[in-house]
């Protein structure tokens, strides 16, 4: 997420489009080529959006970009279409509908496979502009004769002409494109979109309908494409065929990726750098077709030594200068927070049915089945409203597949599971955390590439937004009782010092504090810690249970651990699973004693259990 300084990025890409055709015919850029720069860098806004915040490779955008210029350009030049600007949204919207539908196709699958159907689609689209709709597009010919904008003002008409005249009209739409850009990417959506590419497991986990928001960044996308792809016929005056090959499709990926991806500007900066590279090897070092060469050259060093591209590699540079101080800072506040009182604990969520007064969680019967494999059998399971409750169970005993079944992370093979009087059998999980049910992971599950105060905003905001809400221009500052929540449970977990620390310079129990913060700002009514101390050193167990019995007060808990005594001391009564069954029910002291539950846990240790 970019740094909120109000309107300073706006301020200087204003700056810079004014400052442009007085400095880069300089440095040998004509005008056409710094149009056909920020073409592409409109292009790049919307795939910035898609691929460097959301985390989603597509391959395809072509399909967007000659749909959006395929359906200007025909309406300005055989529709009789006057007005430029009005041709150019329609193209726009028509991308925009059809990225909605091949979205929603395509992002059926992750990862390689959904690159791959973008790319199948891409292709169709190809196909589909030669030959069955060539009467539309031209086929291999385009749509020559698109016309130049121009505005009536009643009193005065002006008429972008080509050139640096033109040039003012590409750059008012690329400051347009940068302010939306900008405007969605700090907005609560912007913040979901970076917590899907960061962890997509967790982001539902908290409760946040992945899908949607997906959706939303593959339609932004293709609207920014769509607008585009009308520029560039307007531009060259000629729609031309090869906006939709996957050649487009490739050079704006390998652009983002020169440029700096999730950074808005990396498309931007990375056609700057490819358009100057083939004017100037092409022409003026006369290398002809071999200037990829260089091209691909240059490509591989920084994709090698600049994992963030240009401007990211400029963004870390700066972060490392001012990184040091912050770092200082943090030091000292730690010690002063580490010595601070928790917090009261915050409220949990309000309840679904009031007059509802029977147990919060009761599972009957549930099994889990993997092929020959049976993790859980028939556990008949019962937890009290306010009830502490401990699971523990010697490895494999099924203790986190019975977790991940209470989550509904994966549907039992049968059995029934209610919660609060209502049957959550075969809810998706992010349903469940909105009702009031989460975990922690026993393997941590953070957001790794953003601070401790936007992992916590994530969960936060699933539970003040809902599960999808589409509000795009609204600032994060905006969300009502969000910095509240933040702040609590920053205060809570013990992080207040370390809120703007990137996640990966946590110390491990810091991280496993987060992990815990992370299901603790969803406000939760029922709360599943798995393994909440596993791997810490005694003194962060220490701290760790007393943060525990913090926010134990007034929330219904059930821990699993294989800390014994940390966990006797926590919980009002324990449950023991031994190959995937209940075994045994009762208080601390009971299951202490009990001679079958020695057996079982320790294989048959004499006296009671230990640590
Ligand atoms: N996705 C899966 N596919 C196949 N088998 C699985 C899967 N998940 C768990 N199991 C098996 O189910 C059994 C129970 O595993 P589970 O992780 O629930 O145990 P556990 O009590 O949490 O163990 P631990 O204390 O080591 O975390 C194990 O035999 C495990 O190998």
């Amino acid at each position: 997420m970019l740094k909120q300084r109000p309107f300073l990025i706006e301020t200087l890409t204003a700056i810079g489009l004014i400052a442009a055709p007085f400095v880069l015919p300089h440095l040998g850029f004509a005008p056409n080529t710094v149009n056909r720069i920020l073409v592409w860098g409109l292009f790049g806004l919307g795939f910035d959006i898609l691929f460097g915040f959301t985390g989603l490779l597509s391959f395809g955008q072509s399909a967007f970009y000659g749909t959006g210029g395929f359906v200007a350009a025909y309406l300005l030049t055989r529709a009789g279409f006057g007005n430029v600007l009005v041709a150019l949204i329609i193209g726009m919207i028509a991308a925009a509908a059809t990225g909605y539908v091949i979205g929603l196709i395509a992002l059926r699958r992750t990862g390689i496979y959904f690159a791959m159907i973008t790319v199948a689609i891409a292709e169709v689209f190809y196909f589909v502009e030669f030959n069955p709709l060539s009467d539309f597009t031209g086929g291999e010919n385009g749509l020559p004769g698109v016309p130049m904008p121009s505005f009536n003002l009643g009193f005065t008409t002006i008429h972008f002409t080509d050139g640096w005249s033109l040039y003012q009209f590409i750059a008012l739409c690329y400051f347009i494109g940068v302010i939306i850009a900008l405007r969605i990417v700090r907005s609560p959506v912007g913040a979901i979109f970076s917590a899907i590419r960061d962890n997509p497991l967790r982001a539902t986990a908290v409760g946040h309908n992945i899908h949607g928001y997906k959706l939303t960044a593959f339609v932004i996308a293709a609207a920014y494409a769509g607008f585009a792809g009308g520029l560039l016929g307007v531009l060259q005056a000629f729609m031309p065929p090869d906006a939709f090959t996957f050649d487009t499709s490739g050079q704006l990926v390998m652009q983002t990726a020169i440029g700096g991806r999730g950074t808005l500007f990396g498309p931007l900066v990375g056609a700057a750098v490819w358009l100057f590279l083939q004017d100037f090897l092409q022409a003026a070092l006369d290398l002809g077709a071999a200037w990829k060469l260089v091209l691909g050259v240059v490509f591989v060093l920084l994709v090698c030594f600049l994992r963030g591209g240009i401007v990211g590699g400029l963004a870390d540079l700066y972060r490392l200068v001012s990184g040091k101080r912050a770092r200082k800072e943090a030091e000292q506040q730690t010690e002063i927070g580490a010595a601070r009182p928790l917090p009261a604990p915050m409220q949990a969520r309000e309840v679904a049915h009031p007059a509802y007064s029977g147990p919060i969680l009761k599972a009957t019967g549930l099994t889990k089945r993997y092929g020959g494999l049976v993790a859980n059998s028939n556990v008949d399971f019962s937890v009290d409203q306010g009830e502490l409750r401990g699971i523990i169970g010697p490895n494999g005993a099924g203790k986190s597949t019975f977790f991940k079944m209470l989550t509904c992370e994966i549907a039992p093979t049968s059995g029934q599971i209610v919660f609060e009087g209502r049957d959550i059998t075969g809810l998706k999980v992010t349903e469940v955390c909105q009702l009031g049910l989460t975990k922690s992971y026993q393997v941590n599950q953070l957001f790794t590439g953003l601070t401790v105060r936007q992992n916590l905003t994530i969960a936060a905001l699933a539970e003040l937004r809902g599960k999808f809400r589409l509000d795009l221009f609204r600032k994060l500052a905006n969300v009502k009782g969000l910095s509240e929540q933040v702040e609590h449970t920053l205060a809570l977990v013990n992080l207040t010092a370390r809120a703007d620390t990137q996640v990966a310079e946590l110390a491990y129990g810091e991280k496993r504090r987060l992990e815990i913060g992370l299901a603790l700002a969803t406000s939760p009514r029922l709360l599943l810690l798995d393994e909440p101390l596993a791997g810490m050193s005694p003194r962060e167990r220490v701290e760790t249970v007393k943060l525990l019995k913090s926010i134990a007060r007034g929330r219904t808990m059930i821990i699993i651990d294989h800390d014994m005594d940390s966990l006797f001391e926590l919980v009002q009564r324990v449950t023991v699973l031994q190959e995937g069954r209940v075994l045994l029910d009762g208080t601390p002291e009971e299951i202490r004693t009990n001679a079958a539950v020695q057996e079982a846990y320790l294989g048959g240790v004499n006296g009671e259990i230990a640590a």
